[in-house]
Parts: structure tokens; sequence; C-alpha cells
């Protein structure tokens, strides 16, 4: 599981300048996917190999009793409370203040794995900076600059080198249990408790892991038509008897972690509801992560012909990066549409883990181009060459050849588009890269 680095600090001390900096290597990657929105307070980050997820916690005034602040505060304290570390933020340049000492001590009892983070520390000595913060009793202090990027990735290997990497977790996912790796995400009462009832009624449930830890997600497979699945919990599931409840609140960091351990995620949403920024954002978190997709339009049984025709509009105008995905509208409730949604999710799973060879994928690339090559850049016309795949859930196709750094975004989309086309992957998105080889005449 990809660990989750969460941000605290009281406000202004640079917690969002340092989420930007690590998240946005991943930026680059769905930067320029038309529609989609972020959410600037989850995002992906990656030092080398290592990949995790980073949580900007926002200003943390855990004084304030009231009102949005403390509202914040509590948002705070759930992200804590889920955390795999702790960056514990302060500012070399105001120094030590009492209300770093409140948080620190309630960062402290949380019991979660705390560094010390002392930032807008360019230009000044380490060791003097760092001093007067060893009294918060949080451990060494580690100083960098958030803004200038001193000490940022020295400070995240340092913070990541307690977790396994991800050749490790590799591994781990082949021992797990065969079949489809599920989840089902959605914002608060679309229904996603019910449709799992719906799903693991009849006694179809082989095995209900309780975890370990409360780190370990919740895994329950299941069988249907023959075809084993496991699905990854978002939110808490505790067996009752013959049906299943989520015992905590919609958790955000909880359906991240659920949608990194996915091969498939099915996405809810309220046909009663117009689409909100949550869901978008969730969307968002999905195209993110690359994962296949199936969406789920849920409560279809409670609404009129108005409504129908009204939430399909809104769909496709703030949801139009996932047009990949199939569109299942459906009854949790009454258990209808249930099936199509699972074939879809087979189909999604399979386009995901398609194999691809290099002599197919080169013949689909060069016929592509041939349709429509790439624009001229200055003096140069990109040449691509031959292309093989790179890896799969989502599939990535590696394409070769010269001046391929002069290709534009919208270019590049052409080419996923018709990759998907080509060899009918429904269901999955897809990652193109591009390995430009050096010219020889170059050095002459
Ligand atoms: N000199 C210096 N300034 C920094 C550094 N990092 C952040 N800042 C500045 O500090 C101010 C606050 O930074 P933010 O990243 O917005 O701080 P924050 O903790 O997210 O603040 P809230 O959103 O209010 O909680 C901004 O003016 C930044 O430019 C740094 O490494 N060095
Ligand atoms: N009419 C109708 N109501 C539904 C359907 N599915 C769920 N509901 C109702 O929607 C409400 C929320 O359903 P839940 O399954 O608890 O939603 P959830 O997404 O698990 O919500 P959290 O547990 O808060 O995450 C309940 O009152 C359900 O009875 C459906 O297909 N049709």
């Amino acid at each position: 599981m990809k660990p989750t680095l969460v941000l605290v600090g009281r406000p202004n001390v640079g917690k969002s300048t340092l989420f930007n900096r690590l998240t946005r290597s991943r930026d680059a990657l769905v930067a320029d996917i038309p529609g989609l929105t972020r959410d600037r307070h989850y995002g992906h980050g990656r030092i080398g190999h290592r990949p995790f997820l980073a949580v900007d916690t926002g200003g943390f005034e855990p004084l304030v009793k009231d009102g949005i602040v403390h509202e914040m505060a509590r948002q705070a304290e759930a992200a804590i409370a889920e955390a795999d570390a702790l960056l514990f933020i302060v500012d070399g340049r105001t120094g030590l203040t009492p209300q770093d000492k409140v948080i620190a001590d309630l960062l402290r009892r949380s019991g979660r794995p705390l560094h010390l983070v002392v930032n807008k520390a360019e230009g000044m000595d380490r060791a003097v900076v760092g001093a007067e913060f060893h009294e918060l009793g949080c451990g060494e202090p580690r100083v960098i600059s958030a803004a200038h990027g001193d000490g940022v990735n020295e400070l995240i290997d340092l913070v990541l080198e307690a977790f396994p990497d991800e050749e490790e977790q590799k591994g781990d996912q082949l021992s797990g249990p065969p079949g489809i790796r599920l989840a089902i995400a959605g914002r608060p009462n679309v229904g996603k408790s019910t449709l799992i009832n719906t799903l693991l009624g009849e006694d179809r449930v082989i095995a209900f892991d309780m975890p370990g830890t409360t780190r370990d997600a919740i895994e329950i497979e299941f069988e249907k038509n023959g075809r084993q699945y496991t699905l990854i919990d978002t939110a808490g599931l505790r067996r009752k008897g013959k049906v299943f409840e989520t015992i905590e609140k919609f958790s955000v960091i909880k359906t991240l972690q659920a949608i990194e351990e996915a091969n498939v995620v099915v996405l809810m949403l309220d046909a009663s509801q117009d689409i909100s920024d949550q869901d978008a954002h969730i969307a968002g978190f999905i195209i993110e992560a690359g994962r296949a997709l199936v969406i789920a339009v849920n409560k279809w049984d409670a609404v009129d012909a108005y409504r129908r025709e009204r939430i399909k509009i809104d769909i496709e105008r703030k949801l139009n990066f996932l047009g990949f995905a199939r569109v299942h509208y459906i009854s949790a409730l009454h258990g209808q549409g249930i099936g199509g949604v699972l074939g879809s999710v087979d189909k999604a799973y399979a386009a995901a883990m398609a194999k691809l060879t290099t002599p197919k994928l080169t013949r689909a690339l060069l016929a592509v181009v041939e349709k429509q090559g790439p624009p001229r850049h200055g003096l140069f016309r990109p040449k691509l060459r031959y292309a093989h795949q790179g890896g799969s859930n989502p599939p990535i196709i590696v394409i070769h050849g010269n001046a391929l750094d002069q290709i534009p975004d919208s270019y590049t989309r052409y080419l996923e588009r018709s990759f998907l086309d080509i060899f009918k992957l429904q269901g999955t998105p897809l990652q193109i890269r591009f390995k430009s080889s050096t010219n020889p005449f170059d050095k002459k």
C-alpha cells in the first residue's frame, strides 16, 4: 500500500508550498486533461521509485472551538488518525511559537510516526535554525526550504525508509487472493453500502478478513457468475448478522487508498443529485491513479424522466474526462443493473491487463501516424518509429523515435484515443510515454 504522508502545521508555515512540490511530478501527467478539476489537498507524489499519497491539512488551529476553522481542525484530526507518517511543519524564520507546542502535543498523542520539519531555511545554517525546535520533543528537526527544494528529497527518503518499497509491494499483491480487485467509490450517501450488500448478499462471500491493524484495508472475497472478486473497502465495513454496515464516516484517505489498491473502480453517482465537486474530485483521483473505471448512476428507481435527462447532461458536462468509462443506470436498493456493472468491470479489467505485442503496437502506431502525422516543430518533425508495452493497469505504451519531446499534448491525446480504439480497450485509461533516441549525428 502506498504510504500516506499528512502535512500538519499552523497557518502560513509553508504546507501548501511543500505539498505542491511533492505532487508536481504527478501533476505533469494529468495536468492537460480537459475538464479535470484537482483537489488541492490530496495528491500523488513520487520520489525516485517510491510513490506516496500526500495530504495537506490546511491551516490547523486546534484551539478554535467553532466555525469553519474548527471544522477544518476536525478534518485535520481525522487525517492525522489515518496517516502513515506525519510531517509537522514549523517556520524556521518565525521561530518556535506557543501554537506549535499545542500542535506538537496533539501529534505526539496520536501515536503516528512523526517527523519535525523546519521550513523556510534557505541560506541559513541548518544546525542553528533547527536548535530551538528540539524542545518540541518531536525528534530530530529536519531543516528544509519548501520554496527552493533544499532538503526535501532527503526528508521524504527518510520518511519513506520505514515502508516497503514498490517491488516488495508488487510481490505482496501477487500472493494475494485471485480475481479482480474492486473498489466502490463515491461520496457519502450515494448508496455504496447498499450496493455492497446487494453484491455480497445471498452468501456469496468467501472470506471476510478483519484487518490486522487499523491501517490494513478490509478485503472481502466474493464470487458471482463463476468469477472471483476482491472488494476493497473504502470506509470500515463491519458485518452485522447478514448485512454489512459502515462503521466510519466517509473518509477521503480511505477512498484514495482503496482506489490505489484496486484494479477496477466503480464510481457511484446519485441520480437524484447534481454532480458535485466531491464527485469530480473522486473522479480525478481515479484518473490520477490510472485505474480502470465503471460508472454506476444509482437511485435510478427514484427519479423521473426529467432528472434522468438532467443527470446525463450533467455527467457529460462535468465529468467529460471520464469518456472512456461505461455508464450504467442502476438501483442498488432493488438490485437492478448490477449484472451489467459487473460485466463492464470484467471488460474494463481485461482491457487494463491487455497484453499488446511490439509488432502489433508498431503496426498500429504507423497506421495512426500515416492517417495524421505530428505537427512540425521549427525545423523538426517528430518521427515516431516503433512502440512497445511498458506496463499494464493502466496499459503504458512506450513510443520510440526522434524529437518526441516536441509532440504537443493534443497529439498525445490523439494517439491515446487511437490505441484505445484500435485495440478495443473499453474502460481503462492508457498512458503514452515517449523515448527519443539520441541523434547519432548530433555529436559530429
Ligand atoms: N522563504 C520561504 N518562504 C516560504 C517557503 N515555503 C513557503 N514560503 C512562504 O510562506 C508563505 C505561506 O506558504 P503556504 O505554503 O501558503 O503556507 P501554508 O502553511 O499552506 O498556509 P495555510 O494555507 O494558511 O495553512 C507563502 O508566502 C510562501 O511563499 C520557504 O521554503 N522559504
Ligand atoms: N431509491 C433508492 N435509494 C437508495 C438506493 N441505494 C441506496 N439508497 C438509499 O440511499 C441512502 C444511502 O445509502 P447507503 O448505502 O447508506 O450510502 P453510502 O454511500 O454507503 O453512504 P455512507 O455509508 O455514508 O458512505 C439510504 O437511505 C439508502 O436506502 C437506490 O438504488 N434507490
